[in-house]
Parts: C-alpha cells; structure tokens; sequence
C-alpha cells in the first residue's frame, strides 16, 4: 500500500470510502509524520487528542453510510483562525495564552464538513510578513533545499506554517489567509497550491484581523482539485460578516480538468519587470506555451496602474492594521504586563507583546492615517487602488483570465532578508495587485528554478470566478 500521507485529499477522501483504510489510521499517520518533522517547526499547536477522538467519530459515519464531504480528512489551520478551546496565537506573544471561546466561521465550516484538526500552523506575526520569519514562535523551514546548498530555506510567509505543512506531508491540506499573497507565496516557495478566493466569497468572521479590506481565507493543497474540494467547504456567504457576499457557490471541483480550449488568456506586458530572472521568465513562457497548447488564445494585455500598487498596499495594510490591532490592549485577553497606571500597563503590554515587524506597521500606519497625512498618504492610497481595480475591469472585459508568476525570487535562505523591510516588501510585487482588486487568484507549482527550487505560476480570474481559476491551474501542471 502507497504511504497514507502520501496520498492527495481526493484520493484520501476515496479511500476512506472504499474502506482500504480507517479515518484512525490516516489521522495515527500524519500525526507520525508531523513528529517526524518537527524540525521545521510547521506547527505552533498539535493537537493530536482531538484529532484521533474526531476520527474515531468520521469513522462512525463512513460505516454508517453518512459521510460528510471532508469526512475524516486531516488538515493543518494557519494560527489565526479563532478555534475554540485550542490555543490561537497569530503567531505573536501578545496573544501567548489565548483561547478562543469560540469558532471561526471557516474552521466551524470544515469540522462540520467532517475534517480533522492536526494542529495550527505557524506564520509570521499576525501575518505580517513573507518569510514566516517575524513569528513569536521562531521560523518555519521549508522542507525544500536548494541543489548542493545546505541552508534551510524560509517556507514564504505569512501561511508558511500551512505551506511547509502540505509539502512535508505532514497534513493533507491547510487553511491559510491571504492579505497581500500570504496563501499564494508560501505555495509557490514549497511546490503546493494555494488559492485565494475573490474579497467576499468566504467569511472573515473569527479569522483575527490584518487589514480587514484585503484579507481572505484560503485552501493550500497538494493539488488543484484539492484546493477546489477545500473551497467547496469554507465558500459562502455569513451574516457575521457583512464583506462576505451572496454569492451561489457551485461545485468547485467540478472545474478541475475542465479542458481551456478556447479560452482567453492575458499576460499583462507591465509585469515584464526589469531584471526579471531568466528561469521565472522560462517558466512564465512555459506556462503560457501549454495553455497555447491546450488551444487557449493567449494574447498580451495591459495593466499600468500596477506599478503603483505596493506603495499602495503597503500604506492601506498598515493603516488597517494600526487599527485592528489596537483592541490588544492587555485588558480582556492575552498577554498583560503590569504597570503603575492603565496606560503604563496598556504601554508596557504592547511593548513587549509586539514584534518589530509589527511595531514598524502600527507606528507607519498610525502615521499615514494622522491628521495632516491622511490625504498625503491614505486617501492617495485609496485612489490608486480604484485605478488599478478599472485596469483590471478594462482588461477583464477581453479575457477570461491572467497569467504570470507569483513570486519574482523562489525560496531565499532562512535569515536572509531581515533586516532590509523594503526588499521583503517587494517580494509581493505579484500577489499584492488582486487583493487590492479584490480578485481570485491561485499558485500551481509549474516548475523549477536554476538552482532546483519550486517556482509558482498565478491565474487571476474574474471576481466569483474561481471556477475558471481552478479550470486554468489544472491546464498549467
Ligand atoms: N499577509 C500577507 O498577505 C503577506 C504580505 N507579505 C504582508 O506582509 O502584508
């Protein structure tokens, strides 16, 4: 018999089904695996308890013919999914010590789905990050080296807990978020997929708070059609949270290897940066070669607004953020470090609850937001990201979906990159353009760098349009 762990969620889901194996035995696996491998410090929460009494339980109703959809199935959750009774820290030290005492929306749609908690992943502090190197609870590795390079390298970030979950195999799949590529980069640094569903298609409800106006939940799988069967599970529409849309779900797996032919296919001439590596333009060319192929049309677009979207995102994120994350006060939850005075205390917990990274985001996004800045900086923001929404309108009005890389660089080493913000920040130049527009967009694993590292390509679809996303991944891998 072929490894458990070895196996993608479709194929556990089948069989599970067919009784070849118990939801136990999946479940005893991945937990063997996740011991295994915890040196890359995936996880900042296992949970393997629950997860062998919830499978004693998925195994019930697979006898009793009254499976759920994720029946069974063992997935990671990124570590600032609220879940109720298991420790969510969103990866910081301000939140040492909290339990939730109640279920996000996503993570309730998955365990009622059927699916199995293994632990909650590891990520760069309240998600701010692309490295999973600004976490409280010290990096997570990629299980991924380079050819005759010993160092370890960063998973991408800030779902790089999930990412180097799924491609170590020690989870069958994980739950990410996604503000500024943060599902997206960390699948294109380990070789997995990770999806990003349009702004509205999923609830943020219980999913702690970066930059309310961009984050997104999302699936990062082993395959395409896994992250289609996971996103099946976490879509719809939630009167907790007023963002989330109401929106009919079809049957996203149904999209997997749907053929391309005929389709339109952009490539947006803008995003040709200068010095682009010659092996993230290989695969680029590559990419849109099979699509040409499989007898896509694909025809070169324009989006010029794009070259202003990281300032942008940069200052519209922080802002956000300088505000969501001024409720970790000390008073009612988390971390709380004495003072003489209720200030002093709320000054001394946040002083020391706080990470650098985070810091440097509330102080510059409280800043932009100031009296005497706001329009210099926020409202230009805000005025930009309706430009580069229109471009995408104008250009989604002639194709069905667009393709280039998701991340300009593959996997750096751990420790690289720390102390020059502005470089880490460029990283995102790719992803940080749909969630601005509010877009759905994935990672498929497409190829490999000059030095034998996972390079990702991205398909950006019409907003509710996922289906063609996922019809579009599937064509390029
Ligand atoms: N959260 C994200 O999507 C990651 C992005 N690199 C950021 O730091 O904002």
């Amino acid at each position: 018999m072929t490894t458990l762990t070895d196996l993608t969620l479709a194929e556990a889901r089948a069989g599970l089904r067919k009784a070849d194996f118990t939801a136990v035995e999946l479940t005893q696996a991945f937990l063997d695996r996740m011991a295994q491998t915890r040196d890359l410090n995936a996880f900042i929460t296992e949970t393997p308890e629950r997860a062998l009494a919830d499978a004693a339980g998925s195994d019930q109703k697979l006898r009793a013919g009254t499976a759920r959809p994720l029946e069974g199935l063992p997935l990671a959750v990124k570590d600032n999914y609220c879940t109720e009774g298991v420790p969510t820290t969103a990866g910081s030290h301000i939140l040492n010590n909290f339990v939730p005492c109640y279920e996000s929306t996503v993570t309730r749609k998955v365990w009622d789905a059927g699916a199995v908690l293994l632990g909650k992943t590891n990520m760069d502090e309240f998600a701010m990050g692309s490295s999973t190197m600004t976490s409280h609870f010290g990096p997570t590795r990629n299980p991924l080296k380079a050819q005759n390079d010993p160092r370890h390298r960063v998973p991408g970030g800030s779902s790089g807990g999930s990412a180097s979950a799924v491609a170590a195999r020690s989870a069958l799949a994980a739950l990410g978020s996604d503000t500024g590529g943060s599902v997206r980069q960390p699948a294109s640094f380990c070789g997995v997929v990770g999806l990003k569903p349009t702004y509205g298609r999923c609830s943020r409800w219980g999913l702690i708070a970066y930059a309310s106006s961009l984050d997104q939940a999302g699936p990062i799988a082993r395959t395409v059609r896994d992250a289609a069967i996971l996103l099946n599970a976490i879509a719809g529409p939630d009167e907790k949270d007023s963002t989330s849309v109401n929106q009919s779900v079809p049957d996203f797996e149904l999209f997997a290897g749907q053929p391309v032919k005929g389709m339109r296919i952009g490539i947006p001439k803008e995003y040709r940066l200068d010095g682009l590596r010659d092996d993230v333009v290989a695969l680029w060319e590559h990419g849109a070669a099979m699509l040409r192929d499989q007898g896509a049309d694909v025809v070169e677009v324009s989006l010029p607004m794009s070259r202003y979207a990281l300032p942008a995102y940069y200052i519209i994120a922080m802002a956000e953020a300088s505000s969501n994350l001024s409720r970790f006060d000390g008073v009612r939850y988390g971390l709380r470090v004495d003072g003489d005075s209720l200030a002093e205390m709320i000054e001394n917990t946040r002083a020391e609850g706080f990470g650098e990274e985070v810091k440097r985001r509330i102080l510059l996004g409280t800043f932009t937001l100031s009296a005497g800045y706001y329009d210099a900086y926020y409202r230009k923001a805000q005025q930009v990201r309706m430009l580069i929404k229109r471009d995408f309108d104008t250009v989604f009005g002639s194709v069905d979906a667009l393709l280039y890389p998701t991340s300009p660089i593959p996997a750096f080493p751990v420790g690289e990159l720390m102390d020059d913000p502005v470089a880490m920040y460029l990283i995102d130049v790719y992803t940080i353009t749909v969630n601005l527009a509010g877009l759905p967009a994935m990672s498929v694993p497409a190829g490999t760098s000059a030095e034998g590292l996972p390079l990702g390509l991205q398909v950006v679809g019409k907003p509710f349009e996922e289906g063609t996303v996922i019809r579009v991944g599937e064509a390029l891998v």
